[in-house]
């Protein structure tokens, strides 16, 4: 009698602790897996694509899927004119952050080869110069980076690389970019107008040009600076864009922010499967906003009147 009251003692006390560490174990796991990492921003759009902020990947577990991929990332930098003073800190400062580990080839456009400063490039890495014609208009020389790059993925790219990315040359890296980036169809959330209400964006508000978006339309206003995605999906991308340039300018009209316009048009109707924050294109003028953790890549100070072609 006596042992088996003890053994309903002891069975009581081990089904006790087993109680007490199953709660403490669900405790924890509503803690960790309902808590967003990031409470003060948005972390997908609307349509559910993921928006990349510091804090929402994981780093290890994203390389541990791209790399045994062993991919290209193909990505077109435009140094027309003067800003190939620019080329410098870009190229030295991608090497330290931008898609290191991965194999990139730089397709760099210029009408100044011989001023392209000589960066070491790591291991796995290229530069490919392409010599092209300047223009005496800036917003000529921006736009005209789309039908660059569609005519560089027909006659280059198709079989050598998987990702592009095309990037303003007028800026440097300062912290990690890496394969959270890459996406089928990629665009950067502009930070001037990150946060601000759809009327306020600068769309092109015309509706003779082919980049006209009505007040009642538009998710987000996005920057012409960066440009990601899968070979095929840019492609469409950069050849739709020259097509409704080329429109634009048979009808005498330019939109207000040149190829910016058009790619917001764009990506209104054909939505982006990612979307990067602010991180991945701030500006070195703009003060830093608490949601902003981590500038990976930032627009420099320029002096407009001293590297433009015209005003
Ligand atoms: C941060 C951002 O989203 N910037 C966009 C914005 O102004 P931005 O003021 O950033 O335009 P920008 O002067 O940097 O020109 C865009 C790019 O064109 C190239 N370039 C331009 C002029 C020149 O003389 N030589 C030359 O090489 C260069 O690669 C430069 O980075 O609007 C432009 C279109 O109007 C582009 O869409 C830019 O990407
Ligand atoms: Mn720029």
């Amino acid at each position: 009698m006596r042992k088996v009251t003890m053994r309903f003692g002891e069975n009581f006390y081990l089904f006790s602790i087993i109680v007490i560490v199953s709660l403490l174990g669900l405790v924890y796991l509503s803690f960790t897996s309902s808590k967003s990492s990031r409470p003060d921003v948005a972390t997908t759009t609307l349509w559910l694509a993921p928006i990349v902020w510091e804090g929402t990947f994981d780093q290890k577990l994203i390389d541990n899927i791209y790399k045994p991929r062993n991919i290209t990332v193909a990505t077109t930098v435009f140094a027309v004119g003067k800003y190939v003073r620019f080329l410098k800190d870009f190229l030295e400062s991608a090497e330290q952050h931008f898609m290191v580990g991965y194999r990139v080839h730089y397709y760099l456009f210029t009408d100044r080869p011989d001023e392209v400063p000589t960066v070491t490039l790591g291991e796995g890495r290229q530069l490919t110069v392409i010599k092209t014609e300047t223009s005496n208009r800036w917003q000529e020389i921006s736009l005209r980076r789309m039908e660059r790059i569609e005519k560089l993925i027909e006659k280059e790219l198709t079989g050598k690389a998987d990702y592009i990315f095309s990037l303003d040359v007028d800026s440097k890296f300062y912290a990690h970019w890496g394969a959270e980036s890459l996406g089928d169809l990629v665009g950067v959330l502009h930070a001037w107008y990150f946060g601000s209400s759809r009327n306020h964006f600068p769309y092109e508000r015309r509706p003779e040009s082919q980049a006209f978006i009505p007040f009642e339309e538009g998710d987000y206003y996005y920057g012409g600076a960066v440009i990601g995605g899968h070979l095929d999906e840019v492609h469409k991308l950069a050849k739709t864009c020259r097509m409704q340039l080329d429109v634009d300018r048979a009808n005498h009209i330019e939109a207000i922010w040149q190829e910016e316009s058009h790619l917001n048009k764009y990506f209104l109707y054909n939505k982006p499967s990612k979307a990067l924050s602010p991180e991945y294109l701030w500006d070195d003028t703009k003060w830093k906003r608490s949601y902003l953790k981590v500038v990976r890549f930032s627009q420099v100070v320029k002096n407009y009147a001293n590297i433009r072609p015209n005003p």
